[in-house]
């Protein structure tokens, strides 16, 4: 298990992570989730032990990544692809990291074949595509066959092929008892693969829960309803005794309404008792995305500008994605029942900002008249503890925000900063943070043995050095090593078949 308690990093003035708790518990998939620049691999680098927390404290096992024994074969992590040696072959890199994490060279062919890379494994790397050098990363994070993973942002470039097959990948990894942590601007995929969400803002916390919570808790339902094609007049005296019984209605694209604030039973009777005919009548549920958009709007760091040539795109059906007369600082407004977003306190972004063009998608800028007031999340959900599968969205604290608060909404991608790469050095760069602090009593170093008599842990379930223990690497692809550690073999818990294999190794 991954526990962060009060987690904070600051780079200089900048606040990339403020006052993070939360746990990523073995046996799935969690997700996690968060805008541009909102702090996930600053996390992610604090929990690999690749950047220093200016506060708090981050775990794998009750343990700091640095003072994990065997870390490279107890954690694996992809966090840049790209960050291989380009002159050397598939193969010679991952042996290269399986030398310096003490992991035996058959290794290397088995994660090889586990990502589909036998065929090249013995061309440069440098000649990879960005797909290939994805699953080489994959390849780099199972190497140690670890029970903790990380994969920030794993399915970038791949192909639909090669989506399925990460999905499944990490939802067999989650299902063999560990813990699979990952990354993702993929809302789609998210909705897919994770079965919990940690969603950052501006590198505070927004939400810590289930998948279906966090839909149902950041959206709302509402009904389609569509009269008769050809018959304009019926859509209108529906429109008409909907907003009289106290319902709203918008106009759907596609010429249906939809309508909330009634239930389905209620608009049915409605419809019924003014003689208008139904051809639809349909629940709808958001999808993870709009739930996402919606909670994280306005947390948004990096705003496109309108495109000058947006007036040649095609206009958006009337009563959609219309900017709202607040401009796009109006967002989502704040229904009853609803607890603000903290980040749609703050002031309107500077002139010049424009919504996303009309027709482009999702249009966050739109008022949503169909929210319904979610379950509303207290302060004191938020305080009380991290560990519940309880859902629980978690407001602004009261306590000084972080610096980017500050600087909302770049008025153009153009103006967003260049990000570090995940793969810079993993030397720490600020002040030395405060001792961390000792495991919990009791708590064991590992969480999640793997299950008995789990199948070899070979093709299926690879394996991975924690990387980056291959000084000429600057790589991300697995997580650097503790200085000067050797490498032992205590690996995977006694018994498993990683640990009897490592062994076996380890004693040849
Ligand atoms: N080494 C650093 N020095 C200064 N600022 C940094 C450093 N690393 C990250 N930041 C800043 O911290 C913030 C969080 O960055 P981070 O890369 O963690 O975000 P992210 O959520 O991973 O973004 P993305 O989704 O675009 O990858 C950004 O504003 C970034 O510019």
């Amino acid at each position: 298990m991954i526990e962060a308690v009060g987690l904070t990093k600051r780079y200089g003035a900048k606040t990339a992570v403020h006052n993070l708790t939360f746990q990523v518990r073995p046996g799935m998939v969690t997700g996690f989730l968060g805008p541009n620049g909102s702090g996930k691999s600053t996390t992610m680098r604090m929990i690999l032990g690749l950047d220093v927390p200016t506060s708090g404290r981050v775990t794998i096992g009750g343990l700091p990544y640095r003072q994990l024994p065997n870390a490279p074969r107890r954690v694996g992590a992809l966090l840049d692809a790209k960050a291989v040696h380009g002159g050397r072959s598939a193969y010679h890199h991952l042996l290269s990291l399986a030398q310096h994490s003490g992991i035996p060279a058959r290794r290397v062919d088995e994660v090889l074949d586990v990502v589909g890379l036998r065929q090249v494994a013995r061309k440069r790397s440098k000649g990879f595509s960005l797909g290939m050098g994805q699953r080489l990363g994959i390849a780099a994070a199972l190497l140690g066959d670890p029970q903790v993973l990380l994969f920030d942002e794993p399915v970038n470039g791949l192909d639909p092929e090669g989506i399925l097959w990460v999905r499944n990948l990490m939802k067999r990894l989650a299902a063999e008892g560990r813990t699979v942590f990952v990354s993702s601007h993929l809302m789609s995929e998210m909705a897919l693969t994770a079965e919990h969400l940690i969603v950052i803002g501006r590198g505070q916390l927004l939400a810590d829960m289930s998948v279906p919570d966090f839909i149902a808790a950041n959206s709302a339902g509402f009904a389609r309803v569509r009269t008769p094609d050809g018959e304009p007049q019926a859509r209108e005296k529906l429109t008409a005794t909907v907003v009289e019984a106290g319902g709203q209605v918008l106009p759907e694209p596609d010429g249906a309404l939809r309508v909330t604030g009634l239930p389905l039973p209620r608009i049915s009777d409605l419809a019924h008792g003014a003689g208008i005919r139904l051809w639809e009548l349909s629940p709808h549920q958001a999808s993870l995305e709009e739930a996402y958009m919606r909670m994280t709007q306005a947390a948004v760091d990096y705003r496109s500008t309108a495109d000058p040539r947006a007036g040649y795109q095609q206009p958006a059906a009337p009563g959609w994605g219309t900017p709202p007369p607040g401009g796009p600082g109006e967002v989502y407004p704040v229904l009853p029942g609803e607890l603000p977003n903290p980040y749609a306190q703050q002031p309107a972004p500077p002139a010049g900002t424009a919504p996303a063009a009309p027709g482009a998608g999702y249009a966050p800028t739109a008022p949503s008249p169909f929210a319904a007031p979610h379950s509303a999340h207290t302060p004191a959900d938020a305080a009380a503890g991290r560990g519940a599968a309880a859902p629980r969205s978690v407001p602004m604290p009261a306590g000084p925000a972080p610096s980017t608060a500050a600087t909302p909404q770049a008025p153009a991608t153009a103006a967003a900063p260049a990000q570090p790469s995940a793969s810079a050095p993993a030397a720490p760069q600020d002040a030395p943070a405060p001792p961390a602090a000792p495991p919990a009593p009791g708590q064991a170093p590992r969480s999640v043995p793997m299950p008995a008599g789990a199948a070899p842990s070979t093709a299926a379930t690879p394996q991975a050095p924690a990387t980056a223990a291959a000084p000429a690497q600057p790589s991300a692809s697995a997580p650097v090593a503790p200085p000067q550690q050797p490498p032992t073999t205590d690996t995977a818990p006694a018994g498993t078949a990683a640990a009897r294999r490592h062994s076996e190794d380890d004693a040849r």
